[in-house]
């Protein structure tokens, strides 16, 4: 089956409507993905991006996709092989920082959901005319942040996003009161330091605060 870019957005909506916030994981540790995905799922953030940043990225995708509750996608997409090496490994959606045609094709041929990054109005409005209405703003503090998703808002309020890059429990609320954002990409629920210390107490706390974001 081949995926339409419609339906690929209409399943990434889905799931950016879940919680308000996606937790966006870089895992080193293999021993840390069950019980990562665990704690955050515990804490009420069932939508989980594994970035493709480690060479421990795809296993965990694959242990992570067992745990009950999740839904777990492949971020840092970037070429053709990592979206189908995401899709082996069991991803049910993908994020990439940008879009390209190849990328797109890719995600389409290999029926995987994808939430394309795009920074600017002219970026968001080519991925619009190829049917993606649910995209990633990145980076998004450093491309203006709220302001900037609001003013591009304005005259595309037909486009969603999910604003990732520099957001923080700071100013996570500025951009999902914006009509045009139905839920943020975050780090800073599972923090290094935290997973090396194997708190995921805490780890779930984050999540649960999280979670409480509106
Ligand atoms: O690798 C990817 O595809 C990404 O998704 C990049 C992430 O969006 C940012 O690295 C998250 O940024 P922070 O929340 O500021 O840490």
């Amino acid at each position: 089956m081949t995926l339409t870019a419609m339906q690929a957005s209409r399943h990434t909506r889905g799931i950016c409507a879940r919680a308000p916030i996606i937790p966006v994981l870089v895992i080193h540790d293999i021993a840390h993905a069950r019980p990562l995905a665990e704690a955050l799922v515990a804490g009420g953030l069932p939508a989980l991006e594994v970035t493709l940043r480690t060479p421990v990225a795809l296993e965990a995708i694959r242990i992570m996709a067992e745990v009950s509750g999740g839904i777990v996608g492949a971020g840092t997409l970037v070429t053709p092989e990592d979206v189908r090496a995401a899709r082996v490994a069991g991803a049910r959606f993908g994020v990439s920082p940008g879009a390209t045609d190849r990328l797109l094709d890719a995600c389409e041929a290999h029926d995987l959901p994808t939430l394309p990054g795009a920074a600017t109005a002219t970026e968001a409005m080519r991925l619009l005319e190829r049917g993606y209405d649910m995209l990633k703003f990145f980076p998004a503090e450093a491309s203006g942040g709220a302001a900037a998703l609001k003013a591009i808002g304005a005259p595309l309020p037909q486009i969603t996003f999910c604003p990732t890059g520099g957001v923080t429990p700071a100013n996570a609320a500025s951009y999902l009161a914006l009509p045009n954002v139905l839920c943020a990409g975050g780090s800073w629920v599972a923090p290094a330091d935290l997973m090396a210390a194997g708190d995921w107490a805490k780890i779930e706390a984050l999540a649960r605060a999280a979670r409480a974001l509106s």
